[in-house]
């Protein structure tokens, strides 16, 4: 039976494929998340706005396996994953990116997209460098193309600009084949040009992937999109289009003082 304080497009519709609940996290005294409800439908791009301190980056580790909450459950594709680790998720098909780039930098596009790839895989990255295995070639090259990072296969990811950092990051992503993808600030530290290009690469994307994103930049959050959630004090104030939630006088009086939503 559904929470009865879950929202009503959350009571109805097919099985979402995250399926959040009640969850609370206190940090010694202070309670990071308060009872937070949360649906991801198959092929969402979900948005989780609000000011600093809301709750935003808990709620994503806690999706993500990384803060296991005090109470509450957190179903993933039907599985309950509250008390599994994060290593788990990848056998659901769970990605995850972070905000500083996890990608080695001294080795070329090309190998960490092996990495991502032959660790996905269980096996060792010496191991293909002892042999020629085409089809992971293939596969990397397939990624990079994925992920508009063609022509810089054979670059060291540590000289790459930011934004294609950005791009290898989510290539590496995108290698273990997940159904659903959780973006943590990516548009952070991008410059204007590069920002625009994120939100066209992860429009991109094949429809049926999830992507669940936090994200201070209000213009990607916006637009990447279907849906956007607001958090303020470890509480979801409000949820709905991103047309819904701009103009939501909630969201305005939240952001008084800090951020407008532009
Ligand atoms: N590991 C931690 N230990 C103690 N307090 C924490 C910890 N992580 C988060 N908090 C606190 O929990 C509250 C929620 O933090 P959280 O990082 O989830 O908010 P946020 O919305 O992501 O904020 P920001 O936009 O600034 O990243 C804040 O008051 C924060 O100081």
């Amino acid at each position: 039976m559904a929470h009865p304080s879950a929202a009503p497009s959350e009571r109805d519709g097919p099985t979402p494929v995250v399926r959040v609940r009640a969850v609370t996290v206190a940090f010694g005294g202070l309670l990071a998340l308060r009872g937070i409800d949360l649906d991801i439908a198959r092929g969402e791009r979900l948005a989780i706005i609000g000011p600093n301190g809301a709750g935003k980056s808990t709620l994503f580790n806690v999706i993500a396996g990384d803060v296991t909450p005090g109470e509450g459950s957190v179903v993933i594709k039907g599985v309950e994953c509250v008390h599994r680790p994060s290593r788990y998720r990848p056998r659901l098909g769970v990605a995850r990116t972070y905000q500083k780039a996890r990608a080695l930098a001294g080795l070329t596009v090309r190998e960490n997209i092996y990495l991502a790839l032959t660790g996905h895989r269980g096996r060792h990255l010496a191991l293909w460098r002892s042999s020629t295995d085409r089809r992971t070639d293939e596969e990397a090259a397939e990624v990079a193309d994925r992920v508009w990072l063609s022509g810089q296969l054979d670059a060291v990811a540590g000289e790459l600009a930011h934004g294609q950092q950005r791009q290898l990051e989510l290539g590496m992503a995108i290698a273990t084949r997940p159904d659903v993808m959780l973006l943590d600030e990516p548009a952070s530290g991008l410059s204007r040009g590069e920002r625009e290009r994120l939100v066209e690469l992860l429009e991109s994307f094949d429809e049926d992937l999830t992507l669940l994103l936090i994200e201070h930049d209000m213009d990607v959050a916006f637009r990447v999109a279907h849906r956007v959630v607001v958090m303020a004090d470890g509480e979801r104030v409000t949820a709905g289009t991103p047309a819904q939630v701009r103009s939501d006088p909630r969201v305005h009086r939240i952001y008084l003082g800090t951020e407008a939503p532009s």
